[in-house]
């Protein structure tokens, strides 16, 4: 599914027209659309009257489009004009092509028609709306929110760009937006006023969407089943990757036993695991898998950066890194982390207190010869960028995309709608639910993503895939184990269920 913003949209609009494709035959075709959908919907509940609710603008031009087209085939609507008379020519020109539609201005009369409406159509504001909600519009959607309410391109209120609303924002059922899904809607709070979202074809030519600076879109599990490397009769393990996990404390050994064994269940070939010397027998016992490094320590049980030269020749042999997970962040980690970026002669994964442990020197990244994927929670991500959890949070795209842009390397910002932002686009995913908020699901993340690394899926697949089947084994555990009682550890036994199906998907297509 392709995402855009709202800039990224008005320039799809101006290629449209330059190809032959015009801003009137856009809104017309926008209009057709609703129409073709609500029609479907009209025919599933077997009838029902349709109220538009609409702005000043071009969303509610869409409106004016779709309510013609439905009246000439009989269907009852009328037009609750919100912000008066139309201001862009264009939806203008639309309204006055209402014919007899009855068209509703004042308060007390838009009310009343909401409350005898089978459908109420949110065409208030789209991708121009700014600043907030006057009182008595706030108390119009609500009224509109508590009907079947079907938002036109995105839920009025809603900021396309950011995911952003204002108190009042529409809830919509479902919402069909044009020519592509705008970026907001993927991310929280707006996803979860849009309801079913639809993505409706108006006509926007494939060449204009091929010109698109940095182009955004949606992970599906389609686009991942792809990716999964092929196993075939006669392989050995020395195809399927050497991974080398640099991870875990005294104090944290659980990162390192997460992301190992996540690691594990996605196949990689081998796996050295680099560990502090204390802790690898209680590790060994449980995970008897991979070959166990052990690593020298400090007196409170960190990993010291004499370890350095030892972990270079195990490097040598690998085929990706892993390192942070329960690393901790001490004076000797921090030269580990830095060695280890510096001399890398294989992609590296920088996790948790492998992203702390460079937070002071962000500009060695640059210098990286290697491809480095960097798997910051917003508020390491705030570390990175030295600014507030807030701000990382008030526009994840800008601060994943500039970041990766800058530094040359692929970011995943978890958190709800994961992004993985590259310096050439960015992908975003859906899966998941609150029930991973919980410490360990970066680990087991983290873990993941090494695995296909190493198996040599190239970063940005490896990524999506890892983020998709991540939120897919927490959607799966929450099912049965419910959001609140499910534990991180459980995403790992999900894993071999979702690999069966996507081999099962492969044999089948
Ligand atoms: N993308 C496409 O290819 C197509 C999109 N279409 C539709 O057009 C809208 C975007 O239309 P636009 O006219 O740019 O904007 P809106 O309709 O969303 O709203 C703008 C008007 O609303 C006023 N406004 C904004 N915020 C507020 C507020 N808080 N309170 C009151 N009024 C507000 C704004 O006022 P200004 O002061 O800023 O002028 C405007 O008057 C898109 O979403 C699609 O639905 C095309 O029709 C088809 C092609
Ligand atoms: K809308």
């Amino acid at each position: 599914m392709r995402l855009v913003t709202p800039q990224q949209m008005r320039r799809l609009e101006e290629l449209s027209d330059q190809n032959g494709v015009s801003y009137a035959q856009l809104m017309e075709h926008a209009g057709q659309q609703l129409s073709i959908f609500l029609l479907r919907q009209i025919r599933q509940k077997k009838g029902g009257k349709i109220l538009f609710l609409c702005g000043n603008g071009n969303n509610g031009g869409d409106c004016f489009v779709a309510a013609r087209l439905l009246s000439s085939q009989g269907v009852p609507v009328s037009v609750g004009l919100l912000c008066g008379i139309p201001k862009t020519i264009l939806a203008y020109s639309m309204y006055k092509q209402l014919g007899d539609i009855p068209v509703l201005s004042s308060i007390a009369q838009i009310k009343e028609a909401i409350g005898i409406a089978d459908f109420v159509v949110d065409g208030v504001f789209g991708t121009g709306f700014h600043g907030t909600l006057r009182p008595e519009q706030a108390e119009l959607f609500a009224l509109a929110s508590s009907r079947f309410c079907i938002g036109v391109d995105i839920p009025s209120g809603g900021n396309a760009e950011t995911g952003a609303v204002v108190p009042g924002t529409m809830r919509c059922r479902m919402t069909v937006s044009f020519g592509a899904c705008k970026f907001g809607m993927v991310q929280y709070p707006l996803k979860t006023y849009c309801g079913e979202i639809l993505v409706a074809d108006i006509g926007i030519p494939e060449s204009a969407y091929q010109q698109i600076d940095y182009p955004m879109a949606g992970i599906t599990e389609r686009m991942i089943a792809n990716f999964l490397p092929s196993r075939q009769p006669d392989s050995h393990k020395g195809q399927f990757g050497k991974l080398l996990c640099i991870t875990g404390s005294e104090r944290m050994p659980g990162a390192a036993v997460m992301s190992a064994a996540a690691a594990l269940r996605c196949g990689v070939g081998l796996m050295r695991l680099a560990v502090p010397r204390s802790v690898i027998a209680a590790m060994c016992a449980r995970y008897p898998e991979p070959m166990y490094l052990p690593m020298q320590t400090d007196e409170k049980g960190f990993a010291l950066s004499a370890n350095g030269n030892m972990l270079l020749e195990e490097m040598a042999k690998s085929t990706a890194v892993l390192i942070g997970c329960g690393l901790g962040e001490t004076e000797e980690t921090k030269a580990l982390v830095t060695r280890i970026l510096q001399e890398a002669t294989c992609p590296v994964i920088l996790d948790a207190d492998g992203i702390n442990c460079v937070t002071g020197c962000i500009d060695i990244i640059k210098e990286v010869k290697v491809p480095l994927i960097l798997t910051p929670h917003p508020a390491e991500m705030a570390r990175l960028l030295h600014c507030t959890v807030a701000a990382v949070q008030s526009d994840r795209m800008e601060q994943a995309g500039s970041f990766a842009r800058e530094h040359g390397v692929t970011l995943v910002l978890k958190g709800a709608g994961t992004i993985v932002a590259t310096p050439e686009g960015a992908f975003v995913n859906s899966t998941g639910n609150s029930g991973m908020s919980k410490g360990g699901s970066g680990d087991v993340l983290a873990g993941m993503l090494a695995s296909l690394v190493a198996q040599g899926i190239p970063p940005t697949n490896a990524a999506c895939m890892a983020v998709f089947l991540h939120g897919k084994a927490g959607d799966c555990a929450a099912e049965h184990l419910s959001e609140q009682a499910m534990l991180p550890t459980d995403l790992i036994g999900e894993l071999p269920g979702l690999f069966l199906k996507l081999e099962q998907r492969r044999h089948s297509d």
